[in-house]
């Protein structure tokens, strides 16, 4: 075993240089190997077991001399005791390897996620979980018996040969319907009966996610019974696609099993050897089986692993935008003619100039879905522009790699952690002491205690809870550029100015405050007003302040 610095050393080193999804180092390639030579020889110790007990048993009934028999009563204790042993060796080696496997692929996984996510809460958590755990299966359950059955095949067929050619030939015939023919058989029927539940299941989701969230909502328009029976339909049809894809498998295993009996019988008649050694052949021929069955079960994960292999690869080979390794120096931020747009809309934003040099105060304004929330999220790094540039100190945001320590504050979608309140201010200061802490809950109007619960998302909190911790770990982090995205549009408006106005006391660098009430920005250096993603002229801006 090596030790926990080792692998994490040897990790981080396939983490960074690994790129496929079955990224593998050599070594645990050898691992993997060693395990399936596990497998075959405690398979082989087992077949072995069955025919040397069964030649012992004829033999015996021949009443030779003892010592005959001394050699075959011991090969039958110590292969009884191998077998035990080197199945444990195997699961332990196998096991070994795709954790290791399993671990760095998680961390690549979460790495690909961090950035800027496009996927949704319940999708990356199946992406996340059931994927990855579904892979798993494509080496414990597939790959890794598939490569012993192959071993205890050969062997036996080898054995066999010694003994009868054409023995050997119905064994090998055996052993590949049952174990490759009927898998494949297997893996296209479920494959294709994955493929026409598809949609179903995407249907069922759906209606699912709808009876939930919109339970409410259903009852008091007396529809809830109707949406139901759509859903129950749902799962109907999806029940009997499902009963006859299992009836379809089913009969692929009981044909596995015929294929077995026909296989013994053919080896037993055609070995042509003494009784004893016709035996253990028939009897080993029996056995290898055992191996080789499984792999028909198997198969019908084979479509359920290609679906979590095709999610989590959608997850790694999605282009990460390139973090450069530039360090701010002065935080001067520019928009320059800068534009987003996304895909089939018209654009959110559309050659917007802003210049923001230290310590420069600019008030945004303009109606619902002018474009606010959009020029943030370019400033902030987490929106690339379409055209046009958005630029610290001169080079593109994306080229720094410490952005959120020089631009962060009170966003929309700011996320308050499950934990204490203490706990979530102390994200933005770490050092802080609880004076601090509670002068700057002060500074926001948040009077909960430090040692209360917050809650998944803050959902502990009432909204203008939530809303007032968010600034109050804002006005703590105090970055040099402080955004502001409505950040006391929740709150009664005499409450929230009189917040509002303590914030903007205490900021003392760069601040950037979208609001839809101009009042909030006057004496502002700057106020930009944004309608359908454009800036307005100075003029026309003033002629329709704040319009909501
Ligand atoms: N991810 C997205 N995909 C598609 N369209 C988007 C996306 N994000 C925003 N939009 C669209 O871009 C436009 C600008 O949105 P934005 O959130 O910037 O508006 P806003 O001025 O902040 O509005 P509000 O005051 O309501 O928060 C809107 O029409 C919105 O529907």
């Amino acid at each position: 075993m090596t030790s926990t610095n080792d692998f994490a050393g040897t990790l981080q080193g396939r983490v960074g240089a690994a790129s496929g999804l079955w990224a593998i180092s050599p070594r645990d390639i050898l691992r993997l190997l060693r395990a399936a030579f596990l497998g075959a020889a405690a398979e082989l110790a087992a077949l072995g077991l069955m025919a040397t007990a069964a030649w012992l048993l004829l033999r015996a009934a021949e009443r030779p001399p003892l010592a005959a028999l001394t050699l075959a009563i011991v090969a039958v204790r110590t292969l009884a005791l191998l077998r035990g042993g080197l199945r444990y060796a195997e699961r332990l080696a196998g096991h070994e390897v795709v954790l290791r496997w399993l671990g760095a692929l998680r961390t690549r996984v979460y790495q690909a996620l961090a950035p800027g996510s496009r996927f949704s809460g319940g999708d990356l958590v199946t992406r996340v979980v059931s994927g990855v755990d579904a892979l798993q299966d494509a080496v414990l359950r597939c790959l890794l018996p598939a490569g012993v059955a192959f071993l205890v095949g050969l062997v036996s067929v080898g054995v066999t040969a010694t003994a009868s050619l054409a023995a050997a030939g119905v064994l090998a015939a055996g052993l590949v319907t049952a174990g490759v023919l009927l898998p494949w058989l297997v893996v296209r029927v479920t494959g294709e009966a994955a493929r026409a539940e598809a949609p179903q299941r995407a249907e069922l989701a759906e209606r699912a996610v709808e009876l939930v969230t919109g339970h409410r909502e259903l009852v008091a328009a007396g529809a809830l019974e109707e949406h139901r029976g759509r859903a129950t339909a749902v799962v109907g049809r999806l029940a009997r696609s499902e009963r006859l894809a299992s009836a379809k498998t089913s009969l692929a295993g009981a044909a596995g099993v015929l294929v077995q009996l026909g296989t013994t019988v053919g080896v037993a008649l055609l070995a042509g050897a003494s009784v004893p050694w016709t035996a253990a052949l028939t009897l080993a021929a029996l056995t290898c089986f055992e191996v080789v069955l499984p792999l028909i079960g198997a198969a019908r994960r084979v479509p359920e692993i290609r679906a979590s292999a095709a999610r989590v690869r959608a997850v790694l080979n999605r282009p990460v935008p390139e973090k450069g390794s530039r360090i701010a120096r002065d935080g001067h931020f520019r928009l320059e003619r800068a534009s987003r747009k996304y895909p089939g809309r018209a654009p959110a934003l559309q050659d917007v100039d802003l210049d923001l040099p230290p310590g420069k105060r600019v008030g945004i304004l303009g109606p619902s879905g002018a474009g606010k929330t959009t020029l943030l999220r370019l400033l902030l790094g987490l929106e690339t522009p379409t055209s046009g540039r958005v630029t610290l100190d001169g080079h593109p945001v994306t080229e720094y790699a410490d952005l959120p320590s020089v631009i962060s504050g009170a966003e929309a979608d700011a996320h308050v952690f499950h934990t204490t309140v203490r706990e979530n201010l102390l994200l933005a200061k770490p050092d802080a002491t609880d004076g601090e802490l509670r002068e700057a809950c002060e500074t926001a109007g948040f009077d909960l205690d430090l040692d209360r619960d917050t809650g998944p998302d803050g959902a502990a909190l009432s909204g203008g809870q939530r809303q007032r911790l968010v600034l109050a770990r804002a006005v703590l982090a105090a970055p040099p550029v402080l955004v502001l995205d409505e950040p006391v549009e929740g709150l009664d408006p005499a409450h929230g100015d009189a917040v509002l106005e303590r914030v903007l006391a205490k900021a003392k660098g760069t601040v950037l405050l979208v609001t839809h009430r101009p009042e909030h920005v006057a004496g502002f250096d700057e106020v930009l007003t944004l309608e359908d993603g454009r800036a307005l002229p100075a003029s026309a801006a003033g002629r329709r302040p704040g319009r909501p």
